[in-house]
């Protein structure tokens, strides 16, 4: 009896001091509109009860996208016990990343990093909330994505497509449906495995728990950010469990991996020039800190696979309805490279529309959605003063499809790049984020893509499923909701 007094008691204490919480910052942002929450489970959950009545063919950015049209370039919502400031206006996104340079938010980099009290992302480069560390490790990393290691890594790029078109030609009887994006997403996993880590696992040809891992991690991610209920249930707690079990695992590997690597460089053995031995050999003088090491192993497998491949998948999809763009490609890719199947790294640079191709599906899907940083100075947007310490978000994805600045944003159209036919007014577009934070692997991310797709248009037609469904999903990253699936024919040339 006198147990579940005490259990009263604390639970009644937990609700007082969660409503006191959220009393008192709902009043401290109650100047900024923004859309209304409802009723007395709408102030506990804010609006993550209007995410969770979204329909299926909608996700959470295109509400962004709505509340933007209702309230403007700023306005708040609220997810439970925080409180969102949105913003779309390019000034404030130049003050934001630019000018000020604001550190990235803990409320959601700390989740990331840590999501449901587990180590996954860490203090890996992305979720470093430390920013003396975090500039010394993007130093180290740096000269791996500079262009004399992105022509080094031209030979795995060219290898693992290859790989990959032999297991397509496999399918290539123009009935079976595949779904590409799975496809996609082993060439990628192998293609950072090797260049960032020396590993050869050939995802393509063989299952291996690795994808798996970077899945679930994300989603571990995703859940610990909008799932409000987890902790409370019993299949919550379950989940969490094998969470921790299969994050533990992940981090094994990379252990294993940087451990024997240190050790070879320590005996000077013949090494691999990949992104792990790059970095070690730049930071020879000091001491590692083996689990930040780990972080940035799993890092980099959680940004350079999953990313890439939904690009890569987002592009069949785009293209596969529209017969002129897909034209227009293969004769650019017949004229510059002809059957050539071991591409350069300037051979890619003649390739200017499938750049453009690239750059529209990144804006129409932007795959890495949104961006939050924290004020730590007094700040204004418009004409609302933003509490210290806010968290501020912006988005490639509602700025990409915003039509103030892309009209017909719905049209997948390429020349909106092309030889300045619309003018991208700055701070509108940033599917690889912005100032020096910004996306360490974009150029890898668009070569390795190229080098791909070449291929692929060299090799095959494809015809997308009639089934296919054209939405978008959106777990940590966004990709198409039905994985892409198409039937491949050998083309006729
Ligand atoms: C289509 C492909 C990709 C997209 C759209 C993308 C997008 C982004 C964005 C938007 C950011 C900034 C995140 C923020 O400020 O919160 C970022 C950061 C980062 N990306 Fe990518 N990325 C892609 C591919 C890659 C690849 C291939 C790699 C590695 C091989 C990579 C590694 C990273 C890392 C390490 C960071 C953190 C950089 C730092 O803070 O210093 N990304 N990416």
């Amino acid at each position: 009896m006198r147990i579940i007094s005490i259990l009263a008691a604390f639970g009644l204490g937990l609700i007082g001091y969660k409503t006191i919480r959220i009393y008192l910052l709902r009043r401290k942002y109650r100047h900024i509109p923004g859309p209304k929450t409802r009723g007395l489970l709408g102030f506990y959950l804010g609006n993550i009860v209007d995410i969770r009545n979204l329909p299926k063919n909608k996700i959470f950015h295109d509400l962004i996208i709505e509340w933007s049209k209702e309230f403007g370039h700023v306005f708040k919502y609220q997810l439970m016990d925080r409180i969102i400031v949105f913003t779309l206006d390019p000034e404030t996104i130049r003050e934001i990343f630019i000018t000020q340079l604001f550190p990235k938010h803990p409320d959601v980099y700390g989740v990331f990093g840590f999501p449901l009290n587990t180590r996954f992302l860490g203090n890996g480069l992305i979720t470093d909330l430390d920013h003396q560390r975090w500039r010394h490790r993007r130093n180290l990393f740096n000269p791996s994505f500079h262009k004399k290691s992105l022509v080094g890594f031209m030979e795995e790029f060219n290898l693992k497509s290859k790989i990959l078109m032999e297991k397509f030609r496999t399918f290539a009887d123009g009935k079976q449906i595949i779904s590409i994006l799975d496809e996609f997403n082993n060439m990628t996993m192998d293609v950072i495995a090797t260049v960032g880590f020396g590993m050869e696992i050939d995802s393509i040809n063989k299952d291996n728990n690795l994808k798996n891992y970077v899945f679930e991690g994300l989603r571990g991610f995703n859940r610990a950010l909008f799932d409000p209920t987890l902790k409370l249930s019993f299949s919550g707690w379950s989940f969490i469990r094998s969470y921790r079990r299969l994050m533990k695992n992940l981090r094994g590997l990379g252990r294993k991996q940087i451990l024997s690597r240190i050790k070879l460089i320590q005996d000077g053995s013949y090494l691999i020039d990949d992104i792990l031995t790059i970095m070690l050999k730049n930071n020879q003088n000091e001491q590692f800190d083996l689990e930040i090491l780990i972080d940035d192993f799993v890092t980099f497998f959680v940004a350079g696979q999953e990313t890439t491949a939904n690009l890569l998948a987002a592009v069949i999809l785009e293209i596969g309805q529209k017969q002129e763009i897909l034209k227009k490609l293969k004769n650019e890719i017949d004229s510059e490279i002809g059957h050539k199947s071991d591409l350069t790294y300037d051979d890619l640079n003649k390739l200017k529309y499938l750049g453009c191709v690239l750059k529209e599906t990144l804006r129409k899907w932007a795959i890495v959605p949104f961006m939050t940083r924290k004020n730590i100075v007094p700040f204004q947007i418009k004409s609302y003063n933003i509490p210290i310490g806010s968290n501020i978000q912006v988005s490639s994805y509602v700025s990409g499809n915003c039509e103030d600045f892309f009209p017909n944003a719905s049209i997948f159209d390429p020349e909106r790049f092309y030889s300045n036919k619309q003018e991208i007014k700055n701070y509108t577009y940033m599917p690889f984020g912005l100032g020096a934070r910004n996306c360490i692997g974009q150029n890898f991310a668009q070569i390795e893509a190229k080098v791909c797709l070449v291929k692929f248009f060299q090799n095959f037609d494809f015809e997308l499923d009639p089934e296919q469904s054209f939405i978008p999903i959106q777990h940590s990253t966004i990709s198409p909701a039905s994985r892409t699936r198409c039937k491949l024919t050998i083309r006729n040339i």
